[in-house]
């Protein structure tokens, strides 16, 4: 008889190098494999300060074109010790010809994005093609997200956002390096 509760027969790859051998759309963006933990400050106009931030993003596949991409992060105080949970954020980054992402992003504030851009030499572009919002979500019109890996165990992130009333500008700078495995 079969086992009623098996194990997922098709666990995700972190690694570029592993199993399942990655779909070849995802050329462009195997640099990203991975877990990556680091830091980084935000403010937006609306808000009295700047903030501090640490974050850990996940990126992963199972074979087929896409990316599987997770984020959680956390408030910082001014010695660097956690404060409270901040944005999380979870979605699917669908490679298409060229090097072209169509990313579907959700979060738990009631946003849910979807951009488009490209990935190429490193550096992975994406801006909002779309944004719904649940009838209690803060006013989210736009996004602005770019990735760059300066090296291979090192990640810089900028995020602009349009937002209440604001036009597209600064919202966070964030810097990650690679964390090992095991
Ligand atoms: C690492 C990721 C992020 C961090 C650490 C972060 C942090 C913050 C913080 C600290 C605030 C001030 C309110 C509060 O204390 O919670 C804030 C406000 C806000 N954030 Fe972010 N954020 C992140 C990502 C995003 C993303 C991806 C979006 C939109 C797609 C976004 C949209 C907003 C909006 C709309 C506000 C409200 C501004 C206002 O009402 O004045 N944030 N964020």
């Amino acid at each position: 008889m079969s086992d009623p509760a098996p194990l997922h027969p098709y666990p995700d790859a972190l690694r570029p190098d592993g199993t399942p051998a990655p779909h070849p759309l995802l050329t462009p963006v195997l640099g990203l494999l991975g877990t990556w933990t680091g830091s980084g400050r935000g403010g937006y106009p609306t808000l009295d300060d700047t903030f501090a931030y640490a974050q850990e993003i996940t990126f992963s596949h199972d074979g087929r074109p896409f990316l599987h991409y997770a984020s959680r992060a956390w408030l910082l105080d001014a010695d660097g010790n956690p404060l409270r949970p901040s944005a999380r954020e979870s979605g699917w980054w669908r490679l298409q010809p060229e090097g072209r992402v169509e990313a579907l992003i959700t979060q738990p504030t009631g946003v849910a994005e979807i951009a488009v851009g490209r990935a190429a030499d490193g550096a992975i572009d994406l801006a909002t093609h779309e944004v719904a919002l649940t009838s209690t979500a803060k006013q989210v019109d736009a996004t602005r997200r770019r990735y760059t890996l300066t090296d291979a165990d090192t990640l810089t992130f900028e995020h602009d956002l349009a937002a209440v009333g604001q036009p597209l500008q600064h919202h966070l700078s964030a810097r990650f390096r690679r964390r090992g495995e095991g």
